[in-house]
């Protein structure tokens, strides 16, 4: 086990450097991203920092002043008298400050979900615009969850640390420029006093980043865990199977790990945090050691001493912010990082738009030599697939599971490219055709349909969105062929009836039931080529018997590609497929295919219980 955990099956993402050496490439996109969702609160915000900044700086030079008054030869009250437009000058810049700080506090208010916003609809539009074939793709489909799951998180709070660091810089700068002014030998010395500390940090976000490293895929498997234990999907069969015990014990073996390499990841960077602390507390002693000796030898006034001894501190607080905003960049940046490769690889598998429409209803769809491989497969799923279909027939595809209907339905449907051959629609090479025109001939009712979170009105009208149907006609029409209407009777807020238990008052269906709605999807999506993947497979014979009813009603009028294991089913197709192995074995009509006494005859005589023994 413990071999498996540190070169595990589920370890695809692997931590690299190279969002270390790549942190001032991808600032840049991440300020883009500020510049283009929230411009204008990223400048309140940049102006405000500024402005504190030089607060900090005068008000110290204020101080030096006060100090300067009130240490002065004379009475305590004229001393007092003389620092009181200096101190009024203080409050003032205290004030002042504060205000800012509170403006900042409300231009984040703006910035970071505007931010959120933007970065979200760019995942998403990214995510729509591939193909289905790229869902395949091992290595996209990581990156997409990554960068859905911890890129997003990541980016939201690398601007609340990017905001934090201008902050924190501003105030370093600030102090030594006012330690300037007070004295050129200032600003060294405030180097000398948190270089330790500094050094501490940096060293910290070292261990703690190396840590991170070690441990991304290890959460990476809680994460798997902790979906499969608070899903709903798996937790009627998990509990069914009883194997509640062994995904408890799985989690603990990794849990176990997790936590030993955290807490000593952990306990190191505190080692070094205190040494760091220590050696600061040195320095500090250090460097007022050599303010008093500049004090004691007139190298520098006492006032000017005392300023420097708070902007020392007001300095090393800065700067353990700025460290510990660096050290949270640092972490985040390698998320952000996957952001980022994540678009940039969406956009290059992004089809281009554009060609030449599909035809409208066509009347010949020839596939030529076309074979199909899955991304990453070895195998082909397809192989010299050549058939054409005329406008108005019916064509069956049948075959053992895995034989590869549904990937030759997908090819048909446009939704995957053959990585051999040529699929035609009138003679057309459906690759140079408009993506969109194509996908608008074709209506898919796939093996397991989406259960749509939404009304049941919704998750029929979605097989065509932008459909208008007023009066719901078509809806109605689509639902009573398809058998759905009787299911929607039953809903107890009828068609406005939210079909989710994960929201409250929301109601669940069989799978049956989702089905004829899927069905009624199809139908109420039209189009002159319909894609039938197993549509009857869970439905009970009532509901199977109206199905096919509408299935015969509209044939003729449109092409219908019908995939089934009923045998009986397809008896009345005017062509049959048998696939084997990804290619096709048998083809001809029912009575040819019987005639031939082969796979499908077999097939046909187990089923019909007529296998002659
Ligand atoms: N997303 C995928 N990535 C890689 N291989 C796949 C993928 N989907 C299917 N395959 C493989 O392609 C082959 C054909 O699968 P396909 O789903 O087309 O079969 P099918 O005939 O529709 O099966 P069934 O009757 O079980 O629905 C199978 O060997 C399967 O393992």
């Amino acid at each position: 086990m413990e071999d498996d955990l540190e070169t595990p099956y589920w370890h695809l993402d692997r931590p690299s450097t190279r969002a270390l050496r790549r942190l001032p490439t991808l600032t840049l996109p991440v300020l883009r991203l500020i510049w283009e969702s929230g411009r204008r609160p990223a400048l309140v915000i940049l102006i405000l920092q500024l402005g504190a900044g030089v607060a900090t700086a005068s008000g110290l030079l204020a101080t030096a002043a006060v100090l300067d008054d009130l240490l002065a030869a004379g009475a305590a009250p004229d001393r007092l008298m003389a620092a009181l437009p200096s101190l009024v000058l203080v409050a003032a810049i205290v004030a002042l400050r504060g205000a800012a700080d509170a403006a900042v506090e409300l231009a984040r208010a703006r910035l970071e979900p505007a931010l959120r916003r933007a970065a979200e609809e760019r995942l998403f539009a990214a995510a729509l615009g591939v193909q289905l074939a790229d869902f395949d793709d091992v290595d996209f489909y990581d990156g997409l969850h990554r960068a859905r799951d911890r890129g997003l998180f990541h980016l939201d709070r690398a601007v609340a640390n990017t905001i934090d660091l201008i902050g924190a810089a501003c105030g370093v700068t600030a102090a030594a420029v006012g330690l300037a002014v007070l004295h050129p030998l200032l600003p060294p010395l405030l180097a000398i006093s948190v270089l330790p500390e500094a050094w501490a940090v940096l060293r910290a976000a070292r261990r703690g980043y190396a840590g991170m490293r070690e441990m991304v895929t290890l959460n990476r498997r809680v994460d798997m865990l902790a979906d499969l234990v608070t899903e709903r999907e798996p937790a009627a069969e998990l509990r069914a199977c009883q194997a509640q015990p062994y995904v408890l014990s799985e989690y603990r073996q990794v849990a176990d790990v997790l936590k030993a390499k955290e807490t000593r990841v952990g306990l190191s960077m505190a080692r070094v945090r205190t040494v760091g602390r220590a050696a600061g507390g040195l320095a500090m002693a250090g460097v007022l050691a050599v303010l008093g000796l500049m004090l004691h030898d007139g190298w520098i006034a006492l006032a000017a001493a005392g300023t420097a001894v708070i902007a020392v501190r007001v300095a090393a607080t800065a700067l353990r912010q700025l460290a510990q905003a660096a050290n949270q960049l640092l972490e985040q940046f390698l998320y952000v990082a996957d952001y980022h490769d994540f678009l940039a690889d969406a956009e290059a598998r992004k089809q281009p738009a554009g060609g030449t429409a599909a035809p409208r209803s066509p009347e010949r769809v020839t596939l030529h030599g076309v074979g199909f491989t899955y991304p990453g497969s070895r195998r082909p799923a397809l192989r010299e697939i050549n058939l054409t279909i005329h406008a108005g027939q019916t064509i069956a595809l049948v075959g053992e599971n895995g034989s590869g209907k549904t990937t030759l339905a997908r090819l048909l449907a446009g939704l995957y490219r053959p990585t051999r051959g040529v699929v035609r629609w009138d003679g057309l090479d459906t690759a140079e055709l408009d993506q969109d025109t194509l996908a608008d001939r074709v209506v898919l009712v796939p093996q397991q349909p989406v259960r749509w979170p939404h009304d049941a009105r919704t998750n029929v009208r979605m097989g065509r969105h932008d459909r208008r149907d007023p009066g719901d006609h078509a809806l109605r029409e689509a639902a009573a062929l398809a058998a759905a209407d009787d299911v929607v009777a039953g809903l107890p807020a009828g068609w406005q009836t939210l079909l989710s238990k994960q929201f409250r008052g929301g109601h669940e269906l069989s799978a049956g039931q989702w089905q004829r709605l899927a069905v009624a999807r199809g139908l109420f999506r039209d189009g002159p080529l319909l894609i039938w993947d197993e549509p009857t497979a869970p439905l009970d014979a009532k509901a199977e018997y109206a199905v096919y009813e509408t299935l015969r009603k509209i044939a003729g009028e449109r092409t219908v590609l019908l995939i089934t294991h009923r045998l009986t089913s397809v008896r009345h197709a005017d062509r049959i497929y048998l696939l084997h192995r990804g290619a096709i074995a048998e083809e001809g009509t029912h009575e040819e295919l019987l005639a031939l006494r082969g796979r499908y005859a077999e097939l046909y005589a187990l089923q019909t219980g007529t296998v002659k023994r």
